[in-house]
């Protein structure tokens, strides 16, 4: 298997993306993360590009220890210097310098000539081997350049002292087998290539950066750049979690490996969207919500029978513990019967049919059908163990500036009588569901209230979700109601009436198979 380095630039090409600025602290967290992913060089930022990118790089390269810590300078000795002093600390300090070379950034952007240019990237390659003991040069806009052009001047960066040359597809132009043939001619035509690793830089926008990164690949590259998530400039640059999966599920065709820790993948990719505030798109490959998810019938169907039917890669490969069925309208019997096993429902042929019936119809109405939902179409659908529940019937609270809050509650329990307690609390809600809290038999613990307006008119109703645990089991509840505190005791007593039910549906269920194995018996 051939190696290949992995060169990230999260912190630096993917910074450039518009709207993400990171602070010192994010730069750092970040930056101990892809440690722990295992990429081999880390480009922490661009020393001389502001103080605050100065330190970000310095503190990084003076802390990491697992990988080298690069930092990026123009072709200019102000730049190299401040990179030097950005680096010198770390445990491997190179030095990433690029100037472009292509014809239309010659002409307009930098205004030199090709002897020009060939002059100041040699000087600058020199300038900075005076400090740095490994220097990466990069041809900006190399894939629009003249592939002679390239040759001599990639020759003589080389000789000045090089030992990585970096070919970006700046603006993201190529096609894979075009760029792959651009690395082939370079190594077939610079006379000295055998010195220096070669490296792809690639960009997105034409959605080919993860293709052309993998062509470099199979046409000699032993360095890849990228950004966790495919972040960066305009379209962003090649996800790296996504070359890493590709390299290693298709090893049989590209025989090459990387050193990242692929199971770090997932938690990288958050934390990276987290603190940039880049959402990862739910059908992204590798990490996106939907990535390892099932939905339509005959797919879960096939997975439950043998996951490599629709799975090439395995979810605990990236982090995750396990693929995930997603129950909605595309579902069928084989996963929805899945689903209630997993859940310990036992039914009879008849309840299950009945049960399958209202999940379908339910799902024309609801785009993914949770556990919660089967419980409450079960709750709908079965009349045995329906009675037993906590009722509601009235509230009422003492709220003001200055005083305590203070509720009132009158419930009638599954016995039915109705029993009155009353509760104070930091909050009108808290007081509530201390007053609650009282009439029920045992503790209920709140894990999550959440609450929003179903419009947003004057009129409009109040929705409240929460999540509880109470007899051991946790469950989810909804209330929703024009006053905000009936909907919030609604929801409460809501979640807890469902492990109520289910407590008793299993009871029911189990009684009925015990006396199924009686009479087998007789
Ligand atoms: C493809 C890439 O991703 S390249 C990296 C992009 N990253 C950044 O730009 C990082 C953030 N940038 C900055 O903070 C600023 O642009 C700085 C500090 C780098 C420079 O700021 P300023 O000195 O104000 O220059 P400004 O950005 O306006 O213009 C860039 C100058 O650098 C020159 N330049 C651009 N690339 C190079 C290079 N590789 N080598 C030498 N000079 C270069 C330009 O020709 C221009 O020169 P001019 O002022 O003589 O016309
Ligand atoms: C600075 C270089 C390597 C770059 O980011 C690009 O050309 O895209
Ligand atoms: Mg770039």
């Amino acid at each position: 298997m051939r190696k290949i380095d992995i060169f990230d630039t999260t912190l630096r090409d993917g910074e450039q993306s518009a709207g993400v600025n990171l602070h010192f602290n994010e730069k750092v967290e970040i930056a101990y993360q892809l440690e722990r992913y295992g990429v081999n060089v880390l480009e922490a930022g661009y020393p001389a590009s502001s103080e605050g990118d100065f330190r970000a790089v310095q503190y990084i390269a003076r802390t990491i220890k697992g990988c080298s810590v690069t930092g990026l300078a123009r072709s200019v000795q102000s730049d190299i210097d401040a990179a030097w002093e950005a680096l010198k600390d770390g445990v491997d300090p190179r030095l990433h310098v690029f100037i472009a070379t292509s014809p239309i950034h010659m002409q307009y952007k930098l205004k030199m000539s090709e002897e020009e240019l060939i002059e100041t990237a040699v000087s600058a390659v020199k300038y900075a081997k005076r400090f740095f003991p490994k220097v990466q040069w990069s041809a900006e806009d190399a894939t629009r350049s003249d592939w002679d052009f390239l040759v001599e001047i990639i020759t003589k960066v080389i000789d000045a002292g090089a030992c990585v040359i970096n070919l970006p597809d700046t603006v993201g132009y190529m096609h894979p087998e075009e760029y792959g043939s651009l690395f082939r001619y370079i190594r077939e035509h610079v006379p000295n290539i055998d010195r220096v690793k070669l490296s792809a830089h690639c960009h997105d926008d034409l959605g080919m950066a993860v293709a052309n990164s993998l062509a470099a690949i199979e046409n000699g590259v032993e360095q890849i750049e990228g950004t966790i998530n495919g972040i960066g400039e305009r379209a962003g640059n090649a996800a790296l979690e996504e070359i890493g999966v590709a390299l290693y599920t298709r090893r049989d065709h590209y025989q090459a490996e990387t050193s990242l820790d692929l199971s770090q993948t997932i938690r990288t990719s958050q934390l990276v969207s987290k603190l940039t505030g880049m959402p990862v798109p739910p059908n992204k490959a590798v990490v996106g919500a939907n990535a390892f998810a099932h939905e339509s019938g005959i797919h879960q169907d096939g997975v439950l029978k043998n996951k490599l039917t629709y799975e090439i890669i395995e979810p605990e490969l990236v982090g995750l513990s396990s693929n995930r069925m997603v129950l909605g309208k595309h579902s069928g019997r084989h996963a929805f019967r899945e689903k209630c096993k997993e859940m310990g429902l036992q039914l009879s042929e008849e309840a299950f049919q009945n049960l399958f019936k209202a999940f379908k119809d339910l799902t024309a109405k609801k785009k993914e059908v949770t556990e919660d939902d089967i419980l409450t179409l079960l709750m709908n659908t079965n009349v045995q163990a329906k009675e037993e529940r906590y009722e509601l019937q009235f509230l009422q609270v003492a709220y003001g500036s200055t005083v305590v809050p203070t509720t009132t509650v009158g419930i009638k329990l599954p016995s039915g009588e109705v029993v009155q307690e009353s509760a104070t609390g930091k909050g009108s809600v808290e007081s509530l569901y201390n007053a609650i809290q009282r009439v029920l038999d045992s503790e209920v613990k709140l894990l999550d209230y959440r609450i929003q307006s179903t419009t947003s008119g004057i009129d409009s109703l109040a929705e409240v979700y929460v999540k509880v645990n109470y007899h051991g089991q946790t469950s989810s509840g909804r209330g929703i109601e024009h006053d905000v505190l009936e909907a919030s005791a609604k929801a409460y007593l809501d979640a807890v009436n469902r492990i109520l039910f289910k407590e008793q549906y299993m009871q029911v269920q189990n009684k009925q198979s015990e006396e199924i194995k009686g009479v087998k018996a007789l």
